[in-house]
């Protein structure tokens, strides 16, 4: 990792580029490619491009109730008491979420209400290029089931024996999946934007994934499917002072380096001393990993930087808007009020972020490459709509219609006026 001490601001952003950007527009003519063949050719399409990308020829992307129930012989009851568990936290937490109903009468007469609706159809992408992610299935299909979504269809790649990991199909049932696709990439989010043969088309599009995936997703946001926010390569950075231990903080970087050659990890600190002996542990570390190749890459475009102060500290983490942001420092809640743009924060020295990625109860589905400015993280209202409701009383309309008729007239609406000077006529 390289470690620049006291970056002018003027180059933080060049600093804090993320990894591989100037490969954006190959990878998005590509998946234009994948969404016009799944449009055009649907399951034909799926079978070439899931030979082509995955190395596997399947018959069908159905994953067979048969194979689900398979799935229950083969993991541990170990790891099955541990993903209960992660799903009790996550539904706890989800749970919670829910809003009540809002109902204002503006002025008398007039009562405006709010309503959330669960989105009927949702279409969840679980990664699976390089690790099947099945805590990505709980993320997703936790909030979706708490907020009453009906169809609730997953999709995740196929493995080269053209089967999918059982961890994935044990977990999308106990969660509450209606239906599962062996399809994998922009081809997925295609197929679920579209509908193809096999597969139902969704409302709207869940999921983090690679560059691939995150780019047809958002190609495919912009005209036939709505998504819940870019999730794309895994990236976190911590924030830590002289209070800080080295081996916990470079674990921590570590942790999402180890997610793919284009992850990235970035330390911020005000102590040159941690800020060496990080990167001494991230050596050290990085060799006992069983993905060290990967992590490595990642660690290329990985950075250190030494900051004269918490208050350079949160600005730089404003200025990357991290997906997700580890505070380790004396008083981290008070470096947290700084914060204003990052999808998940990490406060203290015992807080990891794995923690996040499987069980506390916080969704690990969260925007990457700097759209934490505007976008949130996967959360329960990610899987609702809300409709708005009005009822005017006759002393409501006669209370709020000269307001309205003044409006219509001054933009040059008649027959908006006249909706309101036709009912004022019968009841004045
Ligand atoms: N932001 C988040 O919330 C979040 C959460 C979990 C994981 N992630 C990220 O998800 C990603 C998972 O990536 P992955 O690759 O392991 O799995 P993936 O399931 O996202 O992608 C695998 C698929 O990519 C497609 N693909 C691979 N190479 C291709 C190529 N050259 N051209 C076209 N398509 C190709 C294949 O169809 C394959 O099935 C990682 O980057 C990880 O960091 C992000
Ligand atoms: N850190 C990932 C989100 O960027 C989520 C994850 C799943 N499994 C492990 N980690
Ligand atoms: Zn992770």
């Amino acid at each position: 990792m390289k470690t620049y001490t006291h970056p002018p601001r003027d180059q933080w952003k060049i600093l804090l580029a993320r990894p591989l950007q100037q490969e954006n527009e190959t990878i998005r003519q590509r998946v234009e490619q994948i969404i016009d063949r799944v449009r055009r050719d649907g399951d034909a399409a799926l079978r070439e491009l899931s030979d082509q990308f995955d190395g596997v020829k399947l018959v069908s992307p159905v994953v067979t109730d048969e194979e689900i129930e398979a799935a229950d012989g083969r993991l541990s009851e170990t790891l099955k008491a541990a993903i209960r568990q992660a799903r009790e936290n996550i539904a706890a937490f989800h749970g919670a979420q829910k809003m009540a109903p809002v109902r204002v009468e503006t002025i008398p007469g007039v009562v405006c209400e709010q309503r959330s609706v669960p989105i009927r159809s949702v279409g969840l992408y679980v990664p699976g290029g390089s690790a099947p992610l099945f805590s990505t299935v709980l993320m997703l299909a936790v909030p979706a089931q708490i907020a009453g979504c009906r169809e609730i269809v997953l999709c995740t790649p196929p493995r080269r024996d053209g089967t999918v990991a059982p961890e994935i199909l044990w977990t999308a049932r106990l969660c509450g999946v209606t239906r599962i696709f062996k399809v994998g990439g922009a081809q997925a989010v295609a197929a679920m934007a579209f509908g193809t043969q096999s597969i139902p088309k969704a409302d709207k599009v869940f999921g983090p994934g690679n560059r691939y995936v995150t780019m047809a997703k958002q190609l495919l946001g912009l005209s036939a499917v709505a998504i819940d926010m870019p999730a794309g390569p895994s990236e976190v950075m911590v924030l830590a002072d002289g209070t800080a231990r080295a081996e916990f903080v470079a674990a921590d970087l570590l942790s999402q380096a180890e997610h793919g050659p284009d992850s990235q990890a970035i330390l911020v600190t005000t102590s040159a001393a941690l800020a060496k002996e990080v990167a001494a542990q991230v050596e050290k570390q990085l060799r006992a990993l069983n993905r060290a190749d990967i992590a490595a890459r990642a660690l290329e475009e990985s950075r250190i930087f030494v900051v004269a102060s918490d208050e350079e500290m949160a600005a730089m983490a404003n200025c990357y808007a991290a997906e997700h942001l580890i505070v380790e420092t004396a008083d981290p809640e008070a470096v947290a009020l700084r914060i204003e743009h990052a999808g998940s924060i990490f406060l203290g020295h015992f807080s990891p972020e794995s923690v996040g990625d499987y069980a506390s109860g916080t969704n690990h589905t969260l925007p990457t490459s700097g759209w934490a400015v505007a976008y949130s993280g996967v959360n329960l209202d990610s899987f609702c709509k809300k409709i708005t409701l009005q009822r005017l009383t006759a002393e409501g309309l006669r209370n709020i219609g000269e307001t309205v008729e003044r409006m219509a007239t001054a933009e040059g609406l008649d027959a908006h006026r006249n909706a309101v000077t036709v009912r004022l006529n019968t009841c004045k």
